[in-house]
């Protein structure tokens, strides 16, 4: 069965999720233009192949380094010269075939490229299907930190083919359905309710439990950025757990896994909800217990805390001096919490540590 969900921007498109749907849909995607260029993490080289063999000779292929490696200005530059060289223009097309890292990196290529190209996001693992390609927010790393150089570039549709996660290793899987329990969370409870009461099929990728997961946890992000493209307000809550997330991966020069980092993230803002005061303590287990249900890490040493400390200072939703954490006030009831002082980050991180 294939399921379609409109994103109602105000360039509105498709996020279709299905099996065997990869070349048709890119197929219909992209007829019209003249150019397309597959951007292709290694594991998807046997898809590439096949796309251009589908579509002709109009396809160029460019593999780029796996996982955050692909997230660098050198290899974002990489893509600029095949454009040039390929005379590549306005009504040519990019597609973005693989995980997160490269959905954003195509994503960021097309949004750059003559200052807007477009682009199709066919996200090969489950954390790229439920997030990373849906709402347009595009980027690379730097030195200083993750996702600090990028743009805003709706997709021209975005094809989750479930076919192409038979051969995601189980601990990717994983790690995809943090952003998952992020969705569930902030806005749709019964998403948790899924995975407590039936954990082994809802990570499944054969049945319509799982299905039914991957469908309800895009339809949260498209329901926020369909109100919120740029992140003026609302669209701040996709970013529960990620203000330390994000600092862990820098931490840990992006060899972790984003889903891992955003795990113990997780962790960190619900204990900080609960230090602000409002969300009860029996809401802090269950994210552990979920979480932990799923493999994923809930601690992280204590001695790290000034390096982190240092690099939340970098997050896109610091204001000057002061940090901003979205947190809960209960089960799909986020909200900002505005400069929390030294000492209640201190005792949140202290919960972590192992
Ligand atoms: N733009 C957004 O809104 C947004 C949202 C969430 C995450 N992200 C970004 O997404 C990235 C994380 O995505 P990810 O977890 O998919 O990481 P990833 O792209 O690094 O993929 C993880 C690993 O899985 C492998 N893989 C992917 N699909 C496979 C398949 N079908 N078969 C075999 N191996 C496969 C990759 O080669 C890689 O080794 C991070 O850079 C994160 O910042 C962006
Ligand atoms: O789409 C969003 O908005 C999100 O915050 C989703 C996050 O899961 C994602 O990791 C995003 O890339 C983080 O964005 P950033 O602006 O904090 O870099
Ligand atoms: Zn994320």
């Amino acid at each position: 069965m294939t399921t379609v969900i409109p994103v109602r921007t105000e360039r509105p498109y498709d996020v279709v999720v299905g099996r065997d749907i990869l070349l048709p849909q890119i197929a219909e995607a992209v007829a019209g233009a003249a150019q397309v260029l597959v951007v292709h993490q290694p594991a998807m080289a046997r898809q590439a192949d096949a796309l251009k063999a589908e579509l002709g000779d109009h396809v160029l292929l460019a593999e780029v380094p796996d996982a955050e490696a692909a997230k660098r200005i050198e290899v974002a530059q990489f893509l600029w010269q095949i454009m040039g060289q390929a005379d590549f223009t306005r009504t040519d097309m990019v597609v973005g075939l693989g995980g997160g890292a490269v959905t954003d990196l195509a994503g960021f290529v097309a949004a750059t490229w003559l200052r807007g190209v477009g682009v199709v996001l066919a996200p090969s693992s489950v954390l790229g299907m439920v997030d990373a390609a849906v709402g347009g927010k595009t980027g690379i790393n730097t030195e200083q930190g993750k996702n600090l150089v990028g743009a805003f570039h709706h997709p021209a549709r975005v094809v989750c083919d479930l076919a192409l996660l038979d051969t995601l290793p189980r601990n990717e899987l994983l790690t995809g359905f943090a952003e998952i329990v992020k969705a569930g969370f902030i806005a749709d409870p019964a998403i948790l309710t899924l995975l407590e009461e039936h954990l082994d099929v809802a990570t499944d990728p054969t049945t319509p439990e799982f299905a039914e997961i991957i469908a309800r946890s895009i339809q949260v992000k498209a329901d926020v950025v369909a109100e919120d493209f740029t992140e003026q307000g609302l669209r701040e809550i996709l970013n529960y757990g990620h203000t330390l997330g994000h600092a862990i991966e820098h931490t840990e020069r992006y060899r972790w896994r984003h889903g891992a980092a955003v795990a113990i993230g997780l962790m960190f803002a619900a204990e900080l909800g609960r230090l602000a005061g409002r969300l009860p303590e029996s809401v802090v287990d269950r994210h552990r217990a979920i979480l932990e249900s799923l493999e994923l890490p809930t601690t992280y040493p204590i001695g790290r805390w000034q390096t982190l400390l240092a690099t939340m200072r970098r997050d896109k939703k610091a204001r000057g001096a002061m940090l901003r954490f979205i947190v809960l006030d209960d089960v799909a009831r986020p909200r900002v919490l505005e400069g929390p002082d030294d000492s209640m980050l201190f005792t949140a991180y202290q919960s972590l540590a192992d």
